[in-house]
C-alpha cells in the first residue's frame, strides 16, 4: 500500500541490510575494546539505528537526541533547537551521532558544536545517507551508508508529513504525492 505512492525505489530490503552490515563490521573494527555511547537523531534515525546496533559486535549503549528546525515545517529557517536532550553523560565517552540523512548540514552542525562542548572523549557520525548536492553547511561525516542523488526520499524512518517511516524500503514519491519541500 505505501509503495503505491513511490514513483522510484532507491534502495531495496537487501540494499540496506548489506550498508548496515557494512557499517556495523566498520564500527565493529573501529571500537575493539571500547563502549561507545550511539545517538540517535529522533525521529528519523529511529528504525537505522535500531538495524544498526544489532550489526555492531561490541557492548554499546544507546540515548537519543530531538532537534527541530524553527519555522511552520516546510520551508526551513535554518535555526535548529533541542526539542529533547540527552538523558546520558557524554562526559569521557565516545560517541557516535546517528543520523538518517545528512543534507544541508545545518542539524549536524548544530548538534556537534553542542556536543563538542561537553568533553566527550571521541565524537564521530555515522549517516545511512548523504545528500552532498544539498549541503550549505560542511560537516563531516565518518561513515556513510550510501550517498544519496538530490531528491526527497522517504522511507525506512524518513518521513513526508509523518508519514512513510514505516515504510520498508527506501525510494521518491510520485510528484502528485511529493507537492514540494
Ligand atoms: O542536514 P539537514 O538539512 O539539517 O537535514 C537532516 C535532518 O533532517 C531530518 O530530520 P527532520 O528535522 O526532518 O526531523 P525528523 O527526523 O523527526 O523527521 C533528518 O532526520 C536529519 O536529522
Ligand atoms: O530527503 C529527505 N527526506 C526526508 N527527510 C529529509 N530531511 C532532510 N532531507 C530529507
Amino acid at each position: 500500500m505505501l509503495e503505491q505512492d513511490i514513483e522510484r525505489i532507491l534502495y531495496t530490503r537487501e540494499d540496506i541490510q548489506r550498508v548496515n552490515e557494512k557499517l556495523g563490521k566498520q564500527i565493529t573494527a573501529d571500537y575493539q575494546g571500547k563502549n561507545p555511547l550511539m545517538i540517535g537523531i529522533l525521529k528519523g534515525a529511529i528504525v537505522f539505528m535500531t538495524d544498526l546496533i544489532r550489526e555492531i559486535d561490541l557492548h554499546v549503549e544507546i540515548d537519543f537526541m530531538d532537534v527541530s528546525s524553527y519555522g511552520d515545517g516546510t520551508i526551513s529557517s535554518g535555526e535548529v533547537k533541542i526539542i529533547k536532550d540527552l538523558d546520558t553523560s557524554v562526559q569521557g565517552r565516545d560517541i557516535i551521532i546517528v543520523e538518517d540523512i545528512v543534507d544541508t548540514g545545518r542539524t549536524l552542525n548544530y548538534l556537534m558544536a553542542i556536543l563538542k562542548t561537553r568533553q566527550a572523549n571521541s565524537i564521530k557520525v555515522c549517516t545511512l545517507m548523504d545528500k552532498p548536492s544539498r549541503r550549505v553547511v560542511p560537516v563531516h561525516s565518518d561513515y556513510v551508508g550510501m550517498e544519496v542523488p538530490n531528491e526527497f526520499v522517504v522511507g525506512y524512518g524518513l518521513d513526508y508529513a509523518e508519514r512513510y517511516r514505516n515504510m520498508g524500503t527506501i525510494g521518491v514519491l510520485k510528484p502528485e504525492i511529493y507537492s514540494g519541500k
